[in-house]
């Protein structure tokens, strides 16, 4: 079991512009956590700030350390961040983008030792994407690059994972794939914070939510029903439907008198 990812008083500002306000929380290890709310609440900046690419005031800690006192190469073995957007600025093979989960380790794409061919190979298995190793990433389709940047994470085995809407791109069947992917993960007992913005994959893998809404935490609570017909109206403006047959599986219903 790792560490515990403490944020305490996390607050980021741009220019006059207040985009995550005093949010506190504890993200605990073998657990997924999600991160939700409307567009715009604050969710990517959010896992930003934990990342260390977008400045911010306030404390974070992993376990007893903060983060600001690691150096790049000790947060980068802790701390695997999968972005919203994946900006792929070269067109190098999947597995050489994969293997950049390693360089942390000191690995270098095409010089990779047993243990890091080893993380490689497994995370594009896991991830779906191992039939592409050979294939260029510019010239996936953008579900495909989507499979092979999850890849690269997992790739990175550290104890907190932070992902940014990773099922968004992806088929229903690759959805429960990457989904299952961060709760074996969590399963090993590290800790994964997830933007999600389908709350159907919230309630099935999800432990815990925070919900957060103009840039600022509005609850931090267990996933279950209750807590979810709460908040979701509140957040969203909609009522959900919960599916009856205990598949957790939550929808909106259109109103036949909305003309
Ligand atoms: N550099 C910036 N300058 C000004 N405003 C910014 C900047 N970066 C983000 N914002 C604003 O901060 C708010 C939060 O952005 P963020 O990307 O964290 O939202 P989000 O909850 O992830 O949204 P979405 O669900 O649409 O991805 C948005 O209103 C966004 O326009």
């Amino acid at each position: 079991m790792s560490d515990a990812l403490h944020i305490k008083n996390l607050t980021v500002r741009a220019g006059a512009k207040t985009l995550l306000d005093d949010v506190t929380a504890t993200i605990e290890p073998g657990r997924i956590t999600a991160i939700v709310g409307p567009n715009g609440a604050g969710k990517s900046t959010l896992l930003r700030a934990l990342a260390g690419v977008a400045p911010f005031a306030g404390t974070l800690a992993l376990g007893a350390a903060p983060l600001a006192h690691l150096s790049p190469t000790e947060r980068a073995r802790r701390i695997a961040y999968l972005p919203q957007h994946h900006d792929l600025a070269w067109n190098i093979k999947v597995r050489d983008m994969v293997a950049l989960g390693r360089f942390a380790y000191g690995a270098e794409p095409g010089k990779l030792g047993a243990t890091d061919r080893a993380a490689v190979e497994r995370a594009m298995e896991a991830a779906g994407c191992a039939a592409l190793a050979d294939r260029g990433v510019a010239d996936l389709s953008g579900g495909e690059q989507a499979l092979a940047c999850l890849a690269r994470v997992l790739a990175a085995d550290t104890p907190v994972i932070l992902a940014d809407e990773p099922a968004a791109a992806l088929d229903p069947a690759n959805q429960y794939r990457a989904m299952e992917c961060l709760a074996e993960k969590s399963s090993q007992g590290r800790a994964v914070l997830v933007v999600l913005h389908d709350l159907t994959l919230v309630a099935q893998f999800s432990h815990s939510v925070l919900w957060l809404q103009g840039g600022r935490l509005v609850a931090h609570e267990r996933a279950d029903c209750e807590s979810l017909a709460h908040h979701i109206p509140t957040l969203f403006g909609r009522t959900p439907s919960f599916a009856t047959d205990g598949s957790e599986a939550l929808f909106f219903v259109r109103d036949p008198n909305e003309s």
